[in-house]
Order: C-alpha cells, then structure tokens, then sequence
C-alpha cells in the first residue's frame, strides 16, 4: 500500500503591526486564497480517501468470506481415542492417522474417548460432533454391561444353556475350542415371535461374559439411514474390534436380509449392499477373536438362506412362547418387587395366559399394579390380574386388526 503524502501545513496569518490598513487588508485577502485552496485539497484527499475506504472493505469482506469457507468446508472427522496433560488424542477416520492435539478449553471439558468430532487441516478440533450428527452412535445402542441376568429370563432355560454354548463359552475359554479343534458357532441367531425375550438372551450372554453389548436395528439400518446401511455394518464390526470382547446385536435382521423379491426397486438394491456388506464382514471373520455375533428375528421364513450358511449364522435357535410353567416363572420374575396378596396364586394366573409372550406378561404385571393403583389399594389382588389380562385381549384385538401378524 503506498504512503500518502503528509497533509498540508495549516496557513498562518502573520499581521505585522507596522503595516498600512491596505496591507493588512491585502494579507487577510491571501490568507483567506489559502485557506480556500487549503480546504480544497483537503476535501479532494477526504474524497480519495473515502474511496479506498471503500475499496478495503470490499477486500476485508471478500477475505471474510474466504476465510469463513476455509473454516466450514474442509474439517475432517475424527474420533477422540484419550485426553492427556498433553492434548487430546484423535484418530482421524479414513486414514486412522493418530494424532495429538489441542483444543480449546470450552471444547475439552466435554470431550469423551470415543467422541466424534471435527478437525480443520492442522488436526486443531473445531467442533465436537453431537449425536444427531453421529449415525453410528444413533444407529448402534452400546452399553458396558447390560443389566441383564440369566436369571431375570423365564421358561427358556434350555435356550439359555445352549446360547450360553455358543457365546458365553468361545468368550471365556477360548482354549477349549482350540484343543478340541473346532471352531465354535460363528454367528447364533434366535428366531421365534416377538416379545419372548431374545433381546434379554443376548444382553445377558453379553453381561454373564464381560462382553460390551453393541446392538443394531436391522429395521432403522433401512428405515432411517438410508445410502449407510454398508457404511454402518462396517462400523460396527469396526466398533466391535475396539471395544472386544463384544456381543454385536441385529435385531429385526430380516430387513436387511429377506429373500430377493421379483420386484426390484431401488430401496431392494441398498438393501442387497447392506446385506453383502454383512456377509463379507462374517466371512472375514476369525471364529476364535473376542467377538461373538448374534442376531434375531420373529420372521424366521423370510431370511436369505445366504445367511445361514456354515460360516455365517450357523447356530439357530428357537425362542417361542412360554409354556404353563415357563409363564409362571416370569410372572414369578416380573411381581418380584411387587406387593401381591398372599392369596392370588401365580401358577392359576399363568394357566389363564395361554398364547402369551414373556412381554405380554411383563406388562400384565405392571397393568394389575395400575389396577390397585387406582383402587387406593397398596397390595395387588387376584381380581388385578384378571382386569389387567381383559384389558391386554382387548388391546391385542385392535391390534390384531390393524397387523396381520404370522409367524
Ligand atoms: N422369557 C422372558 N422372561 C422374562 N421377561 C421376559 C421374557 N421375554 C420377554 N420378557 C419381557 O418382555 C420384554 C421384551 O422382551 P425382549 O425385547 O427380550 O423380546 P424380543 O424377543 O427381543 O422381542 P422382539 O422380537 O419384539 O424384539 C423384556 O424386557 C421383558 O420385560
């Protein structure tokens, strides 16, 4: 930027005393010349100036702008792996660079190994990521050690055991698989109608063997992250390797894995890919590591027989209804904490459940408590039972007409 010259010298009015009026008056003449012109050049110069103030706020905008796209355009994601004296500790996705580095203190107070967030060119984070924005963290429900035990599962006891074979047994003695010389189960898959307590089976396997617990939705993988189902399957094998031993979960996996139909839409081919996505990640699998994968499913005569072929889910095993004594003992399970007359007698309010679900029985135990609830009374009563079972049928008949359910 060039300088500008420096301002012109104020005029002065020099009046010597002995001068005639007429000099007087003719220096006041000039003075009055210069101050004119004075003023004149100054106005030219505020002019220029006015203009280039112009020009410069034009440049500084279109640098703001620049430097606001720098900002927003080009950060990287990345997930927090420690937060040290040092700085914190990030791995970069794609590349899984690891790098330390620093961030602002208002961010660091809430940063959390696993977090994900978003770093500029030089690895500074910028932003942490919520969970709205983390697909992975709202497609994938994780949790340290479910509160989940064997015990809390009534009238599948022999469901229990063999999954228990499958699970909890390569996670804890690996070595005995290995001196036989056979490999255990790859995948297990439990099938049977909704509500019989799959989801408790493999929560509790998960628990009873010190195993994170990683669940995915096969019916949100389709319905709400459409164009990442691939991309979600991949993370959570990826997910699973960092925090193992792990249980990965699929429940409702026949969204992602039905039998082709002869219509093909488009939806059909993403699906497909999520479904390739998931056969390749099984196959690439060592059957001895520290993850066990298992899925479920209420519609058993839909699924891919891709899917069950050795390698992939081998282990099936059949989760259905509760029989008398099955329903009696969670019924036993789920009015544990409740206060229940001495005289309402389970195994006679099991015998009236017939066709029930374990979850059909868990919230007619919850319903007879409402009832006493709303009878001022503190103790649970036979009668209970019996308006709670009335109003579960009536409910299931709406349902039943609006979801012709078949399993
Ligand atoms: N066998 C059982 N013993 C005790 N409680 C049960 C049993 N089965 C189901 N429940 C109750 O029902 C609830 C739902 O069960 P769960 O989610 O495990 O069923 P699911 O078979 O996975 O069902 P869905 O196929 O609908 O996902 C449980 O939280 C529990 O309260």
């Amino acid at each position: 930027m060039s300088h500008s010259p420096s301002l012109p010298d104020r005029p002065r009015l020099d009046l010597d005393p002995e001068m005639s009026e007429a000099e007087r008056l003719e220096a006041i003449r000039k003075h009055f010349a210069r101050i004119v012109q004075v003023n004149d050049e100054l106005e030219d110069r505020l002019e220029d100036a006015e203009s280039q103030r112009e020009d410069l706020k034009d440049d500084v905008d279109s640098l703001k702008r620049e430097n606001e796209v720098l900002k927003t355009s080009s950060l990287y994601v990345a997930s927090v792996e420690e937060i040290t004296d040092e700085g914190v500790v990030i791995k970069q996705h794609g590349n899984n660079q690891e790098v330390l580095t620093e961030t602002a203190s208002r961010l660091e107070a809430d940063l959390e190994p696993g977090d994900r967030v978003a770093i500029n060119d030089s690895f500074s984070i910028q932003t942490a990521l919520d969970d709205e924005t983390d697909a992975r963290a709202q497609a994938m429900e994780i949790q340290e050690s479910p509160d989940v035990e064997y015990a809390d599962i009534g009238g599948i006891d022999e469901q229990i055991r063999e999954v228990r074979e499958a699970v909890e047994d390569p996670l804890e003695n690996p070595e005995i698989f290995d001196a036989v010389g056979v490999d255990p189960p790859s995948g297990v898959l439990l099938h049977g109608p909704p509500g019989t307590g799959k989801t408790m089976l493999a929560k509790a396997v998960a628990n009873e063997s010190d195993a994170t617990f990683i669940k995915m939705a096969g019916s949100e993988l389709v319905r709400k992250f459409i164009g990442e189902g691939s991309r979600l399957v991949r993370d959570l094998f990826e997910l699973a390797a960092e925090r193992e031993p792990a249980v990965i979960f699929i429940d409702e996996i026949d969204a992602v894995a039905a039998k082709r139909t002869d219509s093909k839409t488009s939806g059909d081919a993403e699906v497909q890919r999520t479904m390739m996505q998931l056969l390749s990640e099984m196959d690439g699998f060592d059957e001895r590591g520290e993850i066990r994968i298992m899925a479920a499913t209420n519609r058993f005569d839909m699924l891919d027989e891709a899917i069950l072929r050795p390698g992939r889910f081998d282990r099936l095993i059949e989760v259905p209804k509760p029989g008398v004594e099955g329903r009696e003992r969670i019924l036993e399970i789920h009015t544990e904490d409740m206060n229940v007359d001495d005289d309402v007698d389970l195994s006679a309010v099991a015998a009236d459940l017939e066709d029930k679900s374990g979850a059909d029985i868990a919230s007619l135990a919850t319903e007879a408590g409402m009832f006493a609830i709303r009878d001022d009374r503190t103790a649970v009563r036979r009668g209970d039972f019996e308006d709670a079972l009335e109003k579960l049928e009536d409910a299931d008949e709406v349902a039943d007409r609006n979801v012709h359910y078949q399993y």
